[in-house]
């Protein structure tokens, strides 16, 4: 089988592309997904993203997301960003869209390289003493502490996701964040099915932007988000039951197109 693939980037968080209208593609086939994304063998990404048709009225399109284990996953973040520029580019869609992923619809708006996802509310956050936990679309623990730069974090990152606090529900993705000012974090995350530090994970910086503000760390509805790959931005409401009208913005660039045969 031949395959013409594309390859996206949101602040580093990459993504394999296909454009899955004509169902050609086999979905259940775990091996070929997982060695697609192989960084040696395939083509190389933290996740492949299906673009299919969508049966739901209003729908642009449909989102299916695998992660770099050839697993399908919870909301990627940064690939439904990345998903709307490959939209753009095929035509389906101008500077809007309105597409369903697995936790739901999602609306979305393109200016220039930048692109801004609404998220799903968020009415729960766990709030401990050493780390916050909630889920974004993708499960996220959110540890704020010091000496960012520093950290093991694919170890450390594995400890946690590994750990008897989340192996009875599939494993969660870990953030570790450090405060740089009234508003802006730093951010580096673990990725449950990458099983690695990922540059960037947009689920994960909106589950640290709501943590900081839940937490009393920051102030403002609108905040900074500083990755390894980028920065990010996320903006939102708070009222009575929990978050909502929670936005993603960042870049979502195209980096190359390709055929690879399978
Ligand atoms: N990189 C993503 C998150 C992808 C899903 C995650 N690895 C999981 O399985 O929970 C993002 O940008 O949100």
């Amino acid at each position: 089988m031949k395959l013409t693939f594309y390859k996206y980037q949101g602040t580093g968080n990459d993504f394999v592309m296909l454009d899955n209208r004509d169902k050609n593609f086999p979905k259940n086939n775990t091996k070929l997904v997982k060695e697609l994304c192989d960084r040696r063998f395939g083509i190389g990404a933290d996740g492949l993203i299906l673009l299919e048709t969508s049966e739901i009225e209003g729908d642009d399109f449909k989102m299916v997301y695998y992660n770099a284990d050839g697993n399908e996953s919870s909301m990627c973040g940064n690939g439904g960003r990345c998903l709307v520029a490959f939209a753009k580019y095929l035509k389906i869609i101008e500077n809007s869209a309105v597409f369903t992923a697995i936790d739901g619809k999602h609306d979305a708006v393109i200016e220039g390289e930048l692109v801004s996802l609404k998220m799903q509310d968020v009415s729960d956050i766990k709030l401990e003493k050493e780390y916050s936990f909630l889920d974004t679309g993708s499960p996220h623990h959110v540890i704020f502490s010091q000496g960012l730069q520093e950290l093991n974090v694919p170890q450390k990152g594995a400890e946690i996701r590994y750990s008897e606090l989340y192996k009875s529900q599939g494993g969660s993705n870990i953030n570790f964040v450090e405060q740089v000012s009234d508003d802006t974090f730093s951010v580096r995350t673990y990725e449950r099915g990458v099983e690695d530090e990922t540059l960037s994970c947009g689920t994960g910086v909106t589950a640290v932007a709501l943590a900081a503000f839940e937490t009393g760390l920051a102030k403002s509805r609108q905040i900074e988000l500083k990755t390894p790959g980028g920065d990010l931005e996320v903006k939102f409401e708070k009222g009575d039951s929990g978050f909502h009208s929670i936005w993603l913005t960042g870049p979502a660039i195209q980096v190359f197109k390709g055929e690879i045969v399978c």
